[in-house]
């Protein structure tokens, strides 16, 4: 008899947790989503979101209805944070569930990003991935290795814009180029053109203007890709082949050149990753900067005569004692920044956040642009100004972008020390070796207008500029 009730009691205890779990979730079904404009019937939001500067209306919204809004796109909830505080709160401290991808039908599936690290799923592959490329470059020890291969293609650099200083952005482009992929694979880029250097760029490109959210109907109607190719507006299916194929190559052509080289013996040790070339915008941002704002280029060129002297280009061991070089980095970082609003996540349970209910499913976007022009934060956003970053004791500064703009929780770029050397040594070698000044026409002063491309990458749209070296001595050093 006593087993009997025993079992009972089990049943019972079972039933009633079972309804327990069901009155909590009706609660929170019960709160209210995050607000955010209202849309229509069917389609919800899709004609609000803006198909450029993402970050000014979203910046809009929270004026309007505070720091997490939330949009409807057809039966997708999207939920835009706009405050580092709510960005970390949801995306680091709970990253357990805030740290997948949403399904991108068009760049994930049909392209096939979906099988490299930035659009594979958290879980087992996510964690292994992750493991790989944090061994390769995930601290500053890491770093250190690649420090000497930085140095030496930034000499190179310094040359390409003493005899082209035209062509600045295509050698910016080309560096960062050569970089990535002599780490990754030990292969050494062609002066001028060079295929894979290409290849990257191209693929690159291409990531950057598919992974913005609805930048593609079929992400948000994912039945879509299967409409035949001759449907009028299916041209998407056309523009995924070609996508699909620079994608393979990327991968492919630096592989087969690896295989060839493992044969012949001669393979170097850093080999296996692939890399995106965010940097780019980040150097090209600088020289635009520097265009500009004459007086925090003297500051710095100042500040590196001063401590690392005429005699030679700075190198990594000068760092920590050029703090004006390291506070114009942090303004490059943070004036314009690289990827304006981040890369989505996805949430993997429901949840409650600040009393609001954010629904299993939800794509979560962080406004990270927003967050770097709010001039409550960093006051006169929209210029660059260096002294912002720089404190006699080290208080009451600004928070660093470094610590938003590569991302947040499990998801944060695992490039990011890799990043930050790079640009840092761009930004100094250059400084060292050379003036930036508007360039001339007709003997008048040409203003560069600060305007960036529409994409997941931003960068400044092409610019013109003149760069000379500061003295027949630097010239010497080049
Ligand atoms: C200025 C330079 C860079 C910036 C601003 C930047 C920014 C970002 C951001 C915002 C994310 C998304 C993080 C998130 O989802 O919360 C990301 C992801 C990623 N970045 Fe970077 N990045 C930069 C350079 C690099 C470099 C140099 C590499 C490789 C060497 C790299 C590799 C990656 C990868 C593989 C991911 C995907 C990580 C994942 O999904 O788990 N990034 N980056």
């Amino acid at each position: 008899m006593s087993n009997i009730w025993n079992i009972l009691d089990l049943v019972l205890a079972a039933v009633a947790a079972y309804l327990l779990t069901q009155v909590v979730r009706n609660n929170r079904q019960r709160l209210p989503l995050p607000p955010g404009p209202k849309g229509l019937p069917f389609i919800g939001n899709v004609l609000d979101m803006p198909k450029e500067k993402e970050s000014e209306k979203f910046t809009e919204w929270r004026h309007l209805y505070g720091d997490i809004v939330s949009l409807r796109l057809f039966g997708q909830t999207m939920i835009i944070l706009n405050s580092p505080k709510v960005a970390v709160e949801m995306l680091e401290r709970k990253s357990s569930i805030y740290s997948d991808r949403p399904r991108m039908e068009f760049g994930g599936e049909m392209v096939g990003w979906n099988q490299t690290l930035v659009l594979t799923p958290y879980g087992e592959r996510f964690r292994s991935y992750r493991r790989f490329v944090h061994q390769l470059i995930g601290g500053k020890q890491q770093i250190k290795r690649f420090h000497s291969l930085m140095e030496s293609e930034s000499r190179k650099f310094l040359k390409r814009l003493l005899h082209t200083p035209e062509q600045v952005q295509a050698h910016i482009r080309h560096t960062a180029g050569s970089l990535i992929i002599k780490m990754a694979y030990g292969y050494e880029v062609q002066e001028g053109k060079d295929a894979i250097v290409d290849l990257v760029e191209l693929a690159v490109d291409q990531f950057s203007a598919l992974s913005r959210p609805g930048a593609f109907l079929v992400d948000i109607m994912p039945f879509l890709r299967y409409v035949p190719p001759w449907f009028p507006g299916a041209g998407f299916k056309t523009a995924a082949e070609s996508f699909k194929k620079t994608l393979n190559d990327m991968v492919d052509v630096p592989f087969n050149f690896v295989k060839a080289r493992m044969a012949s013996g001669c393979f170097s040790e850093e080999h296996g990753f692939r890399g995106a070339d965010t940097t780019v915008s980040a150097n090209y941002s600088f020289f635009l900067a520097m265009t500009l704002y004459p007086e925090a280029q003297r500051k710095a060129q100042e500040e590196i005569d001063r401590v690392v002297g005429t005699d030679r280009l700075p190198v990594f061991a000068d760092r920590e004692n050029l703090p004006y070089v390291e506070a114009l980095v942090q303004e490059v970082f943070r004036w314009n920044p690289v990827v304006p609003i981040g890369v989505p996540h996805r949430v993997l349970e429901d949840d409650i956040h600040a009393g609001y209910f954010i629904p299993k499913g939800s794509i979560i976007v962080p406004n990270i642009a927003g967050f770097f022009h709010d001039p409550e934060v960093y006051e006169d956003p929209h210029n660059f100004i260096p002294e912002r970053f720089v404190s006699a004791d080290g208080k009451n500064m600004p928070p660093d972008p470094r610590d938003y703009c590569f991302g947040f929780g499990r998801r944060i770029c695992p490039g990011l020390h890799f990043a930050d050397a790079s640009v840092w040594n761009t930004c100094v070698t250059t400084l060292a070796a050379f003036n930036i000044t508007k360039a001339v026409e007709n003997g008048k002063l040409i203003d560069p207008l600060v305007e960036y491309t529409v994409g997941t990458i931003s960068h400044p749209k092409p610019f013109r500029c003149a760069i000379k070296p500061r003295s027949a001595k630097a010239e010497a050093l080049i």
